[in-house]
């Protein structure tokens, strides 16, 4: 449970086009603490290569998960929602050693939804030919502490309120589902 004293640390994660910028400055301001849009930290070198069309390496994302891993630190004391792809269970496991209990929302939707949304934003840095990408190097997190699972079709209003009563109320051990 997050009492008023303790601030809430949640990572907003899931592939391209899930919505994680939406819900994360929704839940950021709910909440009361500091937005850090993961996708503002992507070194040049990995902007451009997603312009491009390639995949980021495992290599391309420790870098970057190190950055946010200090970005979290510098806010222990304020609390903070971050939005990061997280994709892997050892990306997720890089911001936990950051911040021990760190707590993930997982937006889950299928491949051809997030292919809708990537393809309805023409000007994002994110080509739609890279959706498939994200799915094969996406790891269910489910089966980890400390995740909350939505469907990432609901409204934002109704996955704002399923946010904030798991952060405000507390979560039974283990992940958590939420139908839509
Ligand atoms: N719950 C929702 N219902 C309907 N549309 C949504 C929802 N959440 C986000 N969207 C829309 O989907 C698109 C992608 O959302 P958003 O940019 O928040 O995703 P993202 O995961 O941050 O994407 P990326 O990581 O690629 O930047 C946007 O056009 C947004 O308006
Ligand atoms: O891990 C990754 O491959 C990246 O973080 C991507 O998910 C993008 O940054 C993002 O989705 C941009 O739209």
């Amino acid at each position: 449970m997050t009492t008023s004293s303790e601030k809430a640390f949640l990572v907003i994660m899931g592939v391209a086009g899930c919505g994680k910028s939406s819900l994360g400055s929704r839940c950021a301001q709910a909440l009361g603490v500091p937005l850090l849009e993961g996708d503002d930290f992507h070194s040049a070198q990995s902007v451009k290569k997603m312009r491009s069309g390639v995949p980021l390496t495992d290599a391309d994302r420790h870098s970057w998960l190190d950055v946010l891993a200090k970005e979290l630190q510098l806010r222990l004391s304020t609390g903070c929602v971050l939005t990061c792809s997280a994709l892997r269970q050892r990306y997720r496991d890089h911001l936990r050693q950051a911040v021990p209990g760190l707590r993930f929302v997982f937006l889950a939707l299928t491949p051809a939804q997030a292919r809708e949304r990537v393809a309805a934003r023409p000007a994002h840095l994110f080509p739609v030919s890279l959706v498939a990408s994200q799915f094969e190097a996406l790891e269910d997190p489910c089966s980890e502490p400390g995740v909350l699972s939505l469907d990432a079709t609901a409204s934002l209003e109704s996955l704002e309120a399923d946010v904030v009563r798991w952060v405000r109320v507390g979560e039974p051990d283990g992940p958590v589902e939420v139908a839509p």
